[in-house]
């Protein structure tokens, strides 16, 4: 394997011209596609059905071979690299699950690592530890078999497995998407919590614009034939559409999304500091990082004239911010910010 020699330090998967062809298709399903994706990134792949999200995906674990194009992970080029050793580095979780439903759950967990010759008491404490990080009681769950789960519970399962063998790399394939809405909105906020603890590397592909704007650090819009329409932060991504596909991809809402992304301090950041009088019997308290669209909630619900910014969470009795530092953002500056959304032509 050649050492790479060109990517930033920190990536982690880089995709370097890669194109798929089928056989028998007119159109190659993804054309030179090149991205890179940072150690610890969570990056979403979003867009149409067909414009080639899943087949990019499973080109970074060789479960789709390449036409043409190379493959880097961590420095290394996997493109013809051995594919067990590969994939032993490379979680991936889809939609059907895929749970062995004659295997309880701590067994389907500890299959991986029963493949990799670790002793049975290590996979069983492993599996137990995994069940409780994905917030299934081990006491409970680990004896049980899939069909004795709900939708939502094997999938949570499914991700256990898919984080038996410790890889750095994580492949989502629409994880959530066969769990209904209310289960699907707890199971991205409790994975989202678990990735601040894990800090993999994850790419995830989802239909779901609103899925892709809560969970992804940077969000990949594909456009047909994989054209990356655009590759950026949800918050850019709202405020800068690359062009006329992403904006209606984003779609009506934009200006509502981009409140829930957009933060007090955010706020604060792109206004002349001025010296504004406080007046706090007027004021809701708030956090720099309370998002606009909570800020105007609670201002409206109290008939408030605007939020009073306080210091973010004391950490052990000392604030994050300087003393002295409240400051006050009146009702209409916030409400400044939801209409200058360039984002929303609506
Ligand atoms: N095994 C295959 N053989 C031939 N064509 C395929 C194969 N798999 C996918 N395709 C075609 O390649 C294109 C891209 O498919 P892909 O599944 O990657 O898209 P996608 O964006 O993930 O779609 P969806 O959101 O519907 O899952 C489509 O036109 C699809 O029909």
């Amino acid at each position: 394997m050649s050492e790479h020699t060109f990517a930033g330090a920190d990536t982690m998967i880089h995709l370097d011209q890669v194109t798929k062809q089928y056989p028998g298709q007119d159109r190659p399903a993804v054309s030179p596609l090149t991205m890179e994706i940072e150690n610890g990134e969570f990056v979403v792949f979003v867009g149409p059905s067909g414009c080639g999200k899943t087949t990019t995906l499973r080109m970074i674990n060789r479960l789709v071979e390449p036409t043409s194009g190379d493959i880097w992970i961590n420095g290394q080029n996997v493109t013809h690299a051995d594919v067990n050793e590969l994939r032993r580095g490379i979680g991936y979780v889809i939609q059907q699950i895929g749970l062995l439903p004659h295997l309880t759950i701590a067994d389907n967990i500890g299959l991986v690592p029963k493949l990799l010759g670790i002793p049975k008491t290590e996979r069983r404490s492993r599996a137990a530890d995994l069940l409780d990080l994905v917030g299934l009681d081990p006491k409970t769950y680990a004896t049980r078999y899939p069909r004795q789960l709900s939708g939502g519970q094997q999938q949570r399962a499914g991700v256990a497995r898919a984080l038996a063998a410790d890889p750095p790399i994580m492949l989502m394939d629409e994880p959530f998407g066969a769990v209904d809405p209310i289960a699907r909105e707890k199971l991205q906020v409790e994975f989202l919590k678990l990735q601040e603890k894990i800090r993999k590397t994850i790419v995830f592909v989802t239909h779901d614009i609103d899925e892709a704007l809560r969970l992804g650090d940077r969000i990949a819009i594909f456009d047909v034939g994989s054209r990356l329409a655009q590759f950026d932060t949800p918050l850019n991504v709202l405020t800068n559409p690359a062009d006329d596909f992403v904006r209606d991809f984003v779609g009506a809402g934009a200006s509502v999304r981009r409140l829930s992304l957009l933060t007090v301090g955010d706020v604060l950041a792109g206004t002349v500091d001025d010296d504004h009088s406080i007046p706090l019997h007027d004021a809701v308290q708030v956090t720099l990082k309370s998002t606009v669209h909570q800020a105007l909630e609670l201002v409206l619900s109290a008939r408030a004239d605007g939020v009073c910014v306080v210091p973010d969470l004391v950490v052990d009795g000392s604030s994050t911010e300087p003393a002295g530092s409240t400051k006050f953002i009146a009702l209409q500056d916030l409400l400044m910010t939801a209409s200058n959304t360039p984002g929303d032509p609506r």
